[in-house]
């Protein structure tokens, strides 16, 4: 979801691996012309975006050792899946109060879907959050593995998700990360299609 790090922790994923990192924001911005998604919007329309983004994901997904931050609305589309399950996918699941604080902090002139001419920013961006998180269901449960920042501060003994810093949050994917293709890795075909075809993905990471 918006706010929820990708962009923030992608890159510090991408610096420990030693991969190449994109966001596919900015590859939209520089495909389009525009000098950011606020003005994509406005100039055309959240259609035309959602389009540019489709076949952003789709090139990137030829690629490989990239870290890619998608937009937190590229999981509406089903075809974005597709080319997103070409990799391995994270969602950074972060309650939607700590989203709006963090969001207020910086001003919602850059995300169009939460930009309102006036009231409180932490309201507005809480209230809309919630219509679309509602909107989009479990959409981001499709991902590979869920990185819980709850979970995360339990673990560390926080009550408070602010209190983790983007690292934390990056160790703890790479945690989750492992775990997945542990379980997902097969030395041999094991005769089911689903896992067979999960196992052969890894590999090609
Ligand atoms: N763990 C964190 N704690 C506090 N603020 C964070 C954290 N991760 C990201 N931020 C801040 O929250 C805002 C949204 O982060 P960003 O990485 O742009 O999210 P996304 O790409 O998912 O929309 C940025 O201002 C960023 O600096
Ligand atoms: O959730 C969304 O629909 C959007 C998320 C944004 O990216 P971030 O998630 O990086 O803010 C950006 O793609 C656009 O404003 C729409
Ligand atoms: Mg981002």
């Amino acid at each position: 979801m918006m706010g929820s790090g990708k962009s923030t922790v992608g890159k510090i994923m991408s610096e420990v691996l030693g991969y190449s990192f994109f966001d596919s924001d900015k590859l939209v911005e520089q495909a389009v012309g525009m000098p950011s998604v606020a003005q994509i919007f406005k100039v055309h329309s959240e259609a035309f975006f959602r389009d540019n983004e489709s076949s952003v994901l789709r090139d990137l997904s030829s690629m490989k050792r990239l870290v890619v931050a998608t937009g937190g609305g590229a999981v509406i589309r089903p075809v974005n899946w597709k080319y997103m399950k070409k990799g391995l996918s994270v969602w950074l699941d972060v309650p939607l109060d700590a989203l709006a604080r963090r969001i207020a902090k910086v001003g919602t002139a850059s995300r169009p879907l939460l930009d309102q001419p006036s009231g409180d920013p932490y309201t507005m961006a809480f209230s809309k959050l919630s219509m679309l998180a509602e909107q989009r269901g479990d959409a981001y449960a499709n991902a590979d593995v869920r990185v819980s920042l709850e979970e995360i501060a339990s673990k560390q003994g926080h009550d408070d998700v602010s209190k983790l810093t983007p690292t934390d949050i990056a160790i703890e994917s790479f945690h989750k990360i492992e775990n997945f293709v542990i379980e997902h890795t097969v030395d041999n075909p094991v005769g089911d299609s689903q896992a067979d075809s999960r196992a052969q993905r890894i590999q090609t990471l």
